[in-house]
Parts: structure tokens; sequence; C-alpha cells
């Protein structure tokens, strides 16, 4: 029979290899002389993941590879190993690899009839090699076990950085949105939202209040910067306290501010403006009688209807003309813009 010129394993080999696909050389002969040899030639498949099987193999000579799909190592068989015993052991047992031959050589194929005559013949021997067929099923399905729980493990900590990496990106981009000294939406936040909203669909009716500091130059110039920034402050905790959860308040730069309102009317979106221009006057008639710093000042407002079709330079130009008219008549009011005077 062809063995091959490679030795056969040592039958008193120790017990590492009692997991081993290895036949003894006492098996091997027997094996050889009971199972049916088969010429083989590289590319030839002999069974696929799936089939249906009841024999089992020996490579007399020659190679086979097992490949057991998805991201499993192939296993290469050379002289002596055996494959596909539990399609004998079972009887007609779903095959769980691709077993091609990857070198010219002979198998020996063993069927039920063969093994019960092998069983006959040295039933020690094969008592032995049954011993070690089930050992190796037990250690392949422990090694199974053990792949998948470290790639839960893997998945698990895979997940948890995509979570982590998720709230960072989540901050950042929150901090991207937001104006650092006031905690509001900045230009940027207030262009990314209306983006937002136009894509999932616009309220039917929006007020926009333009807010500016009066004299804001001179809180600066007479208190300091820090003095100035808290004003601006508490500019930005008036608009925080008036909107709504659908309204959306934004410093645009410097002392401008503006408040984009769900509104159908005219009086509605006024009640929210002079609402600011009240408060301002009521925070600073309240500061009047100590001289220390000021934390409001006065604040002009410009407000209008918009039309939610249009864009936000449009909606700006009209409720600028009312807060360009605010500031003119003095500061510390409102005034009103309707759409067909802003075109006329
Ligand atoms: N403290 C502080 N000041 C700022 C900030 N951003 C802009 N400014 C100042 O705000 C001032 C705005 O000045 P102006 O545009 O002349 O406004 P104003 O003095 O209120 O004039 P009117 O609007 O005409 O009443 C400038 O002096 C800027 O330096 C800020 O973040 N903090």
């Amino acid at each position: 029979m062809p063995a091959g010129d490679q030795a056969a394993p040592d039958p008193a080999a120790g017990p590492t290899n009692l997991v081993a696909a290895v036949l003894t050389s006492a098996e091997f002969d027997l094996f050889a002389r009971l199972g049916r040899e088969r010429r083989v030639v590289a590319g030839e498949v002999l069974f696929r993941r799936g089939d249906p099987g009841t024999t089992m193999y020996v490579v007399a000579s020659g190679e086979v590879e097992l490949d057991f799909g998805d991201d499993l190592l192939a296993k290469r068989l050379g002289p002596c190993e055996f494959f596909g015993e539990l399609g004998l052991l079972i009887g007609d047992h779903a095959r769980s690899a691709d077993a091609t031959v990857t070198m010219d050589g002979a198998l020996l194929e063993l069927s039920n009839s063969e093994f019960e005559r092998l069983v006959d013949r040295d039933p020690g021997l094969v008592s032995y090699f049954l011993r070690r067929a089930i050992m190796r099923v037990v250690a392949n399905e422990q090694g199974l076990i053990r792949r998948l729980r470290r790639r839960n493990h893997d998945l698990q900590a895979a997940l948890d950085h995509l979570h982590a990496t998720t709230t960072q990106l989540n901050q950042t981009e929150e901090m991207v949105r937001t104006d650092d000294l006031t905690g509001l939406y900045n230009r940027r936040g207030l262009n990314l939202h209306l983006q937002e909203s136009r894509a999932i669909g616009m309220p039917e009716a929006l007020g926009l209040i333009l807010v500016d500091c009066d004299r804001f130059k001179q809180v600066n110039d007479d208190h300091g910067h820090l003095v100035g920034d808290r004003v601006l402050q508490s500019v930005a905790s008036i608009l925080r306290a008036v909107s709504g959860p659908d309204d959306i308040a934004c410093r645009l730069g410097g002392d401008e501010f503006c408040l984009l309102v769900t509104a159908a009317s005219r009086d509605e979106v006024m009640r929210f403006a002079e609402y600011i221009v009240r408060t301002a006057r009521q925070l600073m008639e309240l500061s009047e009688d100590h001289h220390s710093a000021p934390t409001i000042c006065p604040l002009s407002v410009g407000a209008a209807l918009v039309d939610p079709q249009l864009d936000w330079n449009d909606w700006y130009a009209l409720a600028d003309g009312a807060l360009y008219r605010a500031k003119r008549l003095g500061g510390g009011r409102v005034e009103w813009q309707e759409p067909a005077a802003a075109t006329a």
C-alpha cells in the first residue's frame, strides 16, 4: 500500500498525539488491508461542506486540504492523516468542510461495511482509534467554543470603542455648533439646524427676532471685557428663558443675537420680542440703584414673520430692516417689519 516514504507515527507516542488526526502505523496497516484504495489528482474535490457523507478517508500519499469556511483556518492533511470519520461513525453526516486534493496521491476509503470488517479483525485497535476520534471531536468543539468566546469578547470591545467614538463625535459636534461664551447655538449651529429642519420639513409659520445690544462697546470700554461678557451671557439667558423646545436661540456674533420661533401671527412674535426688551429693561432698573458694573444693557429688537420657503438671507434682510429702525429710534425697543413693506 502506498503509504509514501514517510514513517507512520509511533503508536507509543504520548497523549499529545491522542487528538491528532493521524493513524498509528499499526492502525494504518489495518486500514490499508481493508480500505479501498483511491487514486486522486490535485484539484479533485472529494466532497463539499454540507454534502451528506458516509465514508471516511486516510491519506496514503499526496495531500488533501480541508476548508471549514468562514474565517477558520484551512487544514492540510498528509500521509496517515484521516478525515471524514464522522460521516462513517454517525452515518449520513453533513460534511463540515470542503475536501480538495492539493497534491496527487492515494487515499484509503472506508465505508460502513469495510469498517465493520475492521472491527472484526482487530477490535482492540479499532476501539483505540474510536476513543481518539471522540476525543478529537470534543477537542475541536472546545476549540470552537474558545474561538467563539474570544470573538464575542473582541466584538464587545469593538462595540465599546464604537460607542466611545460616537459619544466623542457627538460632543465634538455639539462644541462646533455652540457658542463658547453663551452656550447658545452659534451661526454654524443655526445653519446646520436650518439644513436639518429643511430636510425633515420646516414648520409652517416662523417668526424671526433679531436682538442687538445698545451701546455695548461703551460697556466694554467703561467696565472691561469680562463685564461685557457677563452682559452677553445675561442676554443669552433671557433668550433661553423665552424660547420653547422648538425655538432656536442663537448668538450670530459680537453683540448680535436672534431667536427663531414657531409662531403664526404678528401678535405671537411680538409677545416674544416685547418680553425680551422688557426683561432687559427691568433687569437694568433693578441694578440702577447701586453703582456696580452692569449685568445687562438695553436691547434693540427687529421682528418679522418670515416665509419658511425663503432662505436665511431673505429672513435676515426683513428683520434687519426693523432692527435698524429700532436703533435709529434710540434703541431699547421693538420694531416690526411687514414682508410686503420690505419688498415695496
Ligand atoms: N466683551 C465682549 N465684547 C465683544 C465680544 N464680541 C464683540 N464684542 C464687542 O462688541 C462691541 C460691538 O460694538 P458695536 O458693533 O459698535 O455695537 P454697539 O456699541 O452696541 O453700538 P450700537 O449697536 O450702535 O448701539 C465691539 O466693541 C466688540 O469689540 C465678546 O465676545 N465679548
